[in-house]
């Protein structure tokens, strides 16, 4: 894999001192990336994956699969995945998986597919990311699955003896919608049809992404219309794919759409698509488009233009189906002409870091009125944005939103910066093409 750059401990972003006209090409999905390495590791036989993304999130992902018996040779962003149609190596084995949330619930479910123990690991904070749902259904599946401190959070213990039993499962995908998205994958090579009932609040576009995937990749997972109840016949089999082509990162995508909105200018993210299969390319076809910027797809991607200085407008939204963009939200919220009020996103404060929390602190400190709710904020319109410097958290996403703010006014910092390897390695070299 290529080389993250070096960065310095803080970077100082210099405001842009005209609006950009530009395009970017952003890497590859993240999301669609991690499905389609389970995917092809599933599949029998060689698949091809071209612009996969190239980040410490799927580094994990590879490296973890390679651990459990399946060949992956990357060639930048060309991956070459050796498929062993269900068969992963017999345990013991370890996986570490930083803090990708994907990562450590897909694996955990693909290693119930295995025989003997699997321990799965991240760094700190994964340490403290929620995963007991996804252990629960996998024990009502005859699969031994636990937290190594019975917290239900990893280190997670897998042991499994080479067959989930498939049946009805109950699940509860509140906390992450990727427990849903972790079992559904793994399915088709249960001993029996798989009905899921989903208990709670489902967030359905990184369901509905698994479930476009899956039958791109030839297996059917079948939804109720109300997304409360998935049923997967078993025996189905993934089908390797010569050349599988990955979309550009909508949520990486969304900080080049929202600079457009903070400066007026006009920014295409080159090859996306506003039907694209990524939820988070809402993010400009609706949240931006309802605070008064243009929207539109043309031959060379999906490009967003902003209002006129003073003209974009604040919104009221449940962010929840799209809560990565939250933060990209929150960081052109005080730049708007109205109060901006985001709803539904509690769970977010068990990703990264407490990502609301995050947002409310470093907004105060740079003088924005900010209002702190259990499931969300409000941010109010600043007349006068302070210089200051951003502690991001280990957080990619706070790192990249709030650079966006540096787009406008002098001295903002952001510490940290080699975070954004989690998803985004060249983001500052995207970034900085705004500036030509
Ligand atoms: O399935 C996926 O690819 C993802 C689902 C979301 O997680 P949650 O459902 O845990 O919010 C999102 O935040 C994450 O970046 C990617
Ligand atoms: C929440 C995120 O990632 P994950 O859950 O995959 O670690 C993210 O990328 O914003």
């Amino acid at each position: 894999m290529t080389e993250t750059p070096v960065y310095p401990e803080k970077l100082t972003i210099e405001p842009l001192v005209r609006s950009p006209d530009t395009t970017i090409t952003v890497p590859g999905s993240k999301s669609i990336t991690n499905r389609a390495l389970i995917m092809a590791a599933l599949a029998e036989g060689r698949s091809v994956l071209l612009n996969a993304l190239e980040s410490e999130d799927t580094e994990v992902m590879v490296e973890s699969l390679r651990r459990l018996g399946v060949g992956v040779h990357a060639e930048g962003n060309r991956f070459v995945v050796e498929g062993t149609g269900g068969q992963i190596a017999p345990g013991p084995k370890e996986l570490f998986v930083a803090n990708s949330g994907t990562s450590m619930r897909f694996l955990t479910a693909l290693c119930a597919l295995g025989v003997g123990r699997y321990r799965l690991d991240g760094v700190e904070r994964m340490r403290q990311r929620p995963q007991g749902d996804l252990l629960a259904a996998l024990q009502q599946m005859g699969i031994n699955a636990y937290s190594e401190r019975g917290n239900d959070s990893p280190p997670l213990i897998v042991e499994a003896n080479g067959v989930l039993a498939g049946g009805r499962v109950k699940m509860n995908a509140e906390a992450s919608s990727q427990f849903l998205t972790a079992l559904l994958m793994v399915a088709p090579y249960a001993l029996k049809d798989i009905t899921v009932d989903v208990t709670g609040a489902l967030r359905p576009f990184y369901v509905e992404l698994t479930c476009r995937m899956a039958a791109q990749w030839g297996v059917t997972i079948d939804a109720e219309p109300d997304k409360q109840r998935f049923y997967v016949r078993h025996g189905q089999r993934y089908k390797p794919q010569q050349a599988y082509y990955v979309e550009p990162d909508a949520s990486g995508a969304s900080y080049f759409f929202a600079a457009a909105a903070l400066t007026g200018g006009q920014v295409c993210v080159a090859g996306l698509k506003s039907d694209a299969l990524q939820g988070d390319v809402r993010f400009a076809t609706e949240v931006l488009a309802a605070m008064g910027c243009a929207v539109e797809e043309r031959a060379e991607g999906l490009c967003v233009q902003g209002p006129p200085p003073g003209l974009l407008r604040g919104v009221v939204r449940d962010m929840s189906a799209i809560s990565d963009t939250a933060l990209t939200l929150a960081a052109i919220a005080p730049f708007a002409n109205s109060p901006t009020t985001v709803s539904n996103i509690a769970h977010s404060r068990y990703q990264e870091c407490d990502r609301i929390h995050a947002v409310c602190t470093e907004l105060s400190k740079l003088g924005v009125r900010v209002d702190e709710h259990f499931d969300g904020y409000t941010i109010w319109p600043a007349e006068k944005i302070l210089p200051g410097e951003i502690e991001t958290y280990r957080d990619h996403r706070v790192a990249m939103s709030f650079a966006l703010i540096g787009l406008r006014v002098p001295g903002i910092v952001i510490r940290d910066p080699a975070c954004v390897a989690k998803t985004f390695p060249n983001y500052w070299q995207c970034l900085e093409q705004l500036y030509t």
